[in-house]
């Protein structure tokens, strides 16, 4: 475990100005939280806090606005249903430093809460500008982290504020870490990972050491895409990087070359429009039509999956196999998640997963009580799982 300070050696905070990055880069579906699995996992920290008679500053994220205001990306709509959560009044600033922000928490009593707006609404927050992270610090006597979520950026709220002032973990960041060392710690192998979702440019990377530590890796959802359109497959207008062609193409070899199978989607359910009650189709693989999407993997890929599930001692899982926030692209994240709920209660499996969507997932699947542990994280999560340091656990630990 990272030798870092957490909220048991904090003491005296009543009256004091508690800087807490948390992650709110939730879910949302017709402009509402549609799954609050972060927020509640962050509410113990928060509450602890609270009610020693801290003011409690929450920083957070919110999508990627890339270094502007961006009304999309507001923090505002998600204040509710942190308030709707802790059942306690959540107040927001507009934004996260400046001067109408410091008179705000001036204002602050003791025990009261307020959010920020999004920290990604300043370019110094991704570039971890020494400039915008002492903005920030200004803000806070103390700084706690309990985003582990988002521990593998080396951000000015998840890194660079915790050498500015005296840092501690929160209570999530402390557990997550502790049943990750205990669920994959050693991990019974064989070991089966399943990485899809969307974020392909932000995950590709990873893949590469992924495979040395891993003996299968399915790649499904829009991560799919890119390996298939790499080795000359027609994805038509599905989600695709086709400039990560060559990364995928040497992830292909390194796992070769360390044994771990590589296992891509065989068959796909297709559609030209990607909204509910668009009409689909499954096809092979090789058949995409040029002028469709694959928005899920088909049921022989399934069966696939479920065949690896069966061999697997062990999986660790990021990323929906599918857009599964809509039918019938659930089908077959929801049918491998059941699967792997059902192998676990056997006793047969243990199984990780995490990651914002992934965790709508499982919920969605009604499955995620099953799994052997879920994390909020999923590239923090899979980073960890390479065994790379996570800046924001890292800085924590340098401020003992
Ligand atoms: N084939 C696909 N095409 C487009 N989007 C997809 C596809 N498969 C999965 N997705 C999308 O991926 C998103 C989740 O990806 P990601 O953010 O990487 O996962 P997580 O939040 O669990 O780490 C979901 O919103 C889902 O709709
Ligand atoms: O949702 C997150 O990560 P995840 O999609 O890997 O679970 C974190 O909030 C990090 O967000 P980012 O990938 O935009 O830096």
């Amino acid at each position: 475990m990272p030798d870092f300070k957490t909220l048991d050696d904090l003491n005296d905070i009543a009256g004091k100005r508690v800087l807490v990055r948390v992650d709110l880069n939730v879910p949302v579906k017709d402009g509402k939280v549609s799954d609050t699995t972060r927020i509640e996992r962050v509410a113990p920290t928060i509450q602890e806090l609270s009610s020693k008679g801290a003011k409690v500053i929450l920083m957070a994220h919110f999508g990627r606005p890339k270094g502007k205001p961006d009304p999309a990306a507001s923090l505002e709509p998600i204040a509710y249903a942190v308030e709707s959560v802790l059942d306690h009044r959540v107040h927001f600033a507009k934004d996260c430093i400046g001067t109408p922000t410091a008179n705000a928490i001036n204002e602050m009593a003791g025990g009261d809460i307020l959010l920020l707006e999004n920290t990604r609404f300043h370019e110094g927050e991704e570039k971890n500008d020494p400039d915008f992270a002492k903005a920030l610090a200004e803000n806070g006597d103390v700084y706690v982290n309990d985003a582990f979520s988002a521990a593998h950026r080396a951000h000015a709220s998840t890194e660079g504020l915790a050498h500015l002032l005296p840092a501690y973990a929160g209570r999530t960041m402390q557990a997550e870490l502790e049943a990750l060392e205990k669920g994959l710690g050693k991990p019974a192998k064989p070991v089966l990972a399943i990485v899809g979702g969307a974020k392909v440019s932000t995950k590709i990377d990873l893949l590469m050491n992924l495979v040395k530590k891993v003996d299968a890796l399915v790649i499904g959802g829009g991560m799919a895409n890119t390996f298939l359109a790499a080795r000359g497959t027609e994805v038509g207008k599905s989600l695709c990087e086709h400039d990560l062609a060559q990364t995928a193409k040497q992830i292909m070899i390194e796992a070769a070359e360390s044994g771990c199978a590589l296992v891509l989607p065989v068959d796909g359910v297709v559609a030209r429009e990607f909204k509910a009650g668009a009409e689909s189709e499954t096809v092979d693989i090789e058949s995409v039509p040029s002028d469709a999407m694959i928005l899920d993997v088909g049921p022989k890929s399934v069966e696939k999956v479920n065949e690896w599930l069966d061999r697997a001692d062990t999986v660790v899982w990021n990323g929906p196999l599918g857009a599964f926030e809509i039918e019938p692209f659930d089908a077959a994240t929801v049918a491998a998640a059941k699967h792997a709920a059902h192998r676990t209660i056997e006793g047969l499996l243990v199984s990780v997963a995490g990651g914002g969507d992934t965790v709508a997932a499982l919920n969605h699947a009604g499955v995620a009580e099953e799994f052997s542990y879920v994390s909020t994280a999923g590239g923090a999560f899979l980073e960890w799982m390479e065994g790379k340091k996570l800046p924001g656990v890292e800085a924590l630990s340098n401020n003992r």
